[in-house]
């Protein structure tokens, strides 16, 4: 079983699968198997661009959680996507040093649901297992994680609306 560990840049991703490996849970990270697929760099965007499509098609399945923002893209069975609140993305990106342009396209992609809606286009509602880490520890995140995969968790999406909560910062 695969499952896709995925959300915004900044939603937590790295430090839940950090905390899955110390419990014994493989994880693959993404950006580990990205490098042949890499087509260079958008120095506007300040990010690496990625082959997504060859990426995806070349991709041998693990059995464990995948971890990375295009994971989602994979043909996973299961996917947890990670939601953050649009205010406290912008406090964890802004700690990062990115510039304000990459922090306002990571917090409108985050307020806009980009990553879920892309996920649930693929892999349909059923399969969706959405979680806010900004209302859980990190601690509490990968229990969460640990059920989806033990198959003990009930799909959701639809957990937040940040539209509602934070769209005066669009
Ligand atoms: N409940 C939580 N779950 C995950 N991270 C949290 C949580 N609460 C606070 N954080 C903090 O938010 C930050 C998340 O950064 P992290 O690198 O894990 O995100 P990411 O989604 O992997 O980002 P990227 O895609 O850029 O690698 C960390 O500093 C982490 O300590």
């Amino acid at each position: 079983m695969m499952i896709a560990l995925t959300g915004t840049p900044g939603s937590g991703k790295t430090s839940i699968a950090q905390e899955l490996l110390k419990r014994g849970i493989p994880v693959t990270y993404a950006s580990d198997t990205v490098g042949p697929y890499r087509l260079g760099t958008d120095p506007e965007r300040d990010t690496d661009i990625i082959d997504d499509e060859r990426w995806v098609s070349e991709f041998i399945p693990i059995e464990g959680v995948v971890e990375g923002h295009l994971t989602h893209l994979l043909p996973a069975d299961r996917i947890v996507v990670l939601r953050c609140r649009p205010d406290i993305l912008k406090d964890r990106l802004s700690a990062r040093g990115y510039t304000k342009e990459k922090i306002q396209e990571n917090v409108e992609a985050e307020l806009l649901d980009v990553i879920l809606v892309e996920a649930v286009e693929i892999h349909g509602e059923e399969n969706i297992y959405e979680i806010d880490t900004t209302e859980h520890s990190i601690s509490e995140c990968a229990d969460y994680v640990n059920e989806v995969i033990k198959g003990t968790a009930v799909p959701t999406l639809g957990t937040v609306d940040w539209l509602y909560e934070c769209g005066d910062m669009i």
